[in-house]
Parts: C-alpha cells; sequence; structure tokens
C-alpha cells in the first residue's frame, strides 16, 4: 500500500510563469480520472502565475493517442512544455502492457527528439480504485506533480540558455 501523498505541493514561486507557454493533451478513455487530472493540473499552473490564455488543453480518445499528439505539439514549437494526461486500467489481456510501454515511449521520445519537455502524467494501474486514489484521492493527485515537474522543466530549460 503506498503512503506518499503524491501531491505534496508546496508554492514554487517561479518568478516568470505568467508567459510560459503549455499544451496539455488529455485522453478521454477513463475521463473520470483524466479529467480530475487535468483539472489538478490546470489548478497549480494559474496558481504558480502561468497566464490562463497561455495553456492549451487538447482531447484524444486514448491513451495511445498521447503518443502522436503530444509530439505533434511538442514539434509545434508553439509550447514552453507539453503535459500528456491519461489512465491506462489493466483488463483480461496484455493490452495493458502493450499500451503502458507504448505510451511511455511515445512521451519518452517527445522528449528526446524535439527540445520540448513533454510530462509523463499517464495513471498505469491494476485496478480503478489506484486510478481513483491517485487522481484526487487518499493519495493525492498526479496531475499536481506533473504540473509542478513541467513548470520545473520551463525554469530549467530557460536558465541553460540564460
Ligand atoms: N484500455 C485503455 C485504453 N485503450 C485504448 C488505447 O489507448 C487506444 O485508444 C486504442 O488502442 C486505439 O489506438 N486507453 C486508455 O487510455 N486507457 C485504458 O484503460
Ligand atoms: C488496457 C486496455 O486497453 C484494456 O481496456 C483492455 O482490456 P482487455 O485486456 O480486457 O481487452
Amino acid at each position: 500500500m503506498a503512503t506518499v501523498n503524491l501531491s505534496d505541493y508546496r508554492p514554487l514561486k517561479i518568478s516568470n510563469a505568467d508567459d510560459f507557454t503549455i499544451g496539455i493533451v488529455v485522453s478521454e478513455w477513463n475521463g473520470f480520472v483524466t479529467n480530475n487530472l487535468r483539472d489538478a493540473a490546470l489548478e497549480i499552473l494559474e496558481k504558480e502565475g502561468v497566464n490562463s490564455k497561455n495553456i492549451t488543453v487538447h482531447a484524444v480518445p486514448g491513451a495511445f493517442e498521447l503518443c502522436f499528439a503530444s509530439m505533434q505539439l511538442c514539434k509545434s514549437k508553439k509550447y514552453d512544455a507539453v503535459i500528456a494526461i491519461g489512465c491506462v486500467i489493466r483488463g483480461e489481456t496484455p493490452h495493458f502492457e502493450f499500451v503502458c510501454s507504448a505510451v511511455a515511449q511515445g512521451i519518452k521520445d517527445c522528449n528526446i527528439l524535439t527540445d520540448i519537455p513533454a510530462i509523463f502524467c499517464v495513471l498505469t494501474d491494476d485496478k480503478k480504485e489506484h486510478s481513483i486514489a491517485r487522481s484526487g484521492g487518499d493519495l493525492g493527485n498526479k496531475g499536481v506533480e506533473a504540473a509542478v515537474t513541467a513548470l520545473h522543466m520551463i525554469d530549467f530549460k530557460r536558465k541553460l540558455t540564460k
């Protein structure tokens, strides 16, 4: 049983977040989870000073489609960071393994093949209850973690190019 609250969030007070541009891709599969992840990420981004007009949210059918959509957003050069949000819940067949592996590799590829940080906010859970606990339940909300990570990575990259 996990004991760490994934959302032990303390304000980052990043000074120049008002001009950060962020693309968010949300898969519609398990929307009862992914919408909560999305909303938590949006809340943190705006709390940290990102202008809502600089945040764009795109929907795709399933987690597998996060690969294509995230790469397109990264290649567009319109965003300082991209957050990929999904929830894959194990079924009866090995399909779960293939989807999870493909999505992890696909989002990794966005980071390696483009110079845009792509954040992996995809729950890969054996049970629905695990996903619920991590999207606003007892174990916090992975969307918080993803938003914080995106801000850190934008800040990291900007410091490199100073
Ligand atoms: N079982 C889940 C899926 N499966 C669908 C795939 O992601 C993909 O849309 C399909 O294979 C067509 O390419 N997607 C999730 O996001 N979550 C699941 O639990
Ligand atoms: C992870 C999935 O794609 C899942 O919906 C597949 O379910 P099943 O393995 O029972 O077909």
